[in-house]
């Protein structure tokens, strides 16, 4: 199984890497995780441009990655999910994506393309503290699969 984090994100140095760098050693007892950092030029000038502009720059920078695998996209008003339902996610899949937005989120048409579209909790959170989350919940899934006390 192969799963992949892709979000619109800077490819620079985050205090957050330490924790990413943990939480993917942990979980790679179970399977490899790949964090796929994308911010292109369109992007930086949808930014200028307005909300709707950005999304639309978002979708196109995600569009290689859409049409294979299983698509999860993480939405602060997406389906709340308890971490049971969320391990269901990463059950008996080959390839789980799950996509972070940017600072306008994600376009409307884009969560109607995904397979699920998942909120971590009622909160908006920055999409650095959102992969931390999800990069937790992962490791969680897979302990909740295969009956490991991680989660008691
Ligand atoms: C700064 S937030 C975007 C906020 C934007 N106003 C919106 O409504 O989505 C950046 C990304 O982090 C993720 N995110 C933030 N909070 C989340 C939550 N509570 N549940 C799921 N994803 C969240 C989403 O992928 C979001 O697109």
């Amino acid at each position: 199984m192969k799963i992949e984090i892709i979000s619109i994100a800077k490819k620079e140095r985050s205090t957050y890497d330490p924790l990413y760098k943990e939480l993917t050693k942990m979980i790679s007892r179970f399977t490899k995780v790949e964090d796929i950092e994308l911010f292109s030029k369109d992007v930086t000038k949808a930014h200028t441009i307005s909300s709707d502009a950005s999304k639309e720059a978002y979708t196109r920078a995600f569009s290689p990655y859409m049409g294979s695998g299983f698509c999860v996209s993480l939405h602060p008003e997406g389906k709340i999910i308890d971490s049971f339902e969320f391990s269901k996610l990463l059950n008996d899949r080959m390839s789980v994506k799950f996509f972070i937005g940017g600072a306008y989120g994600l376009h409307e048409d884009f969560l109607q393309q995904s397979d699920a579209v998942i909120s971590l909790s009622n909160l908006t959170m920055s999409h650095k503290i959102a992969k931390v989350v999800l990069l937790e919940q992962i490791y969680r899934g897979f302990s909740i699969l295969s009956n490991h006390p991680y989660h008691k």
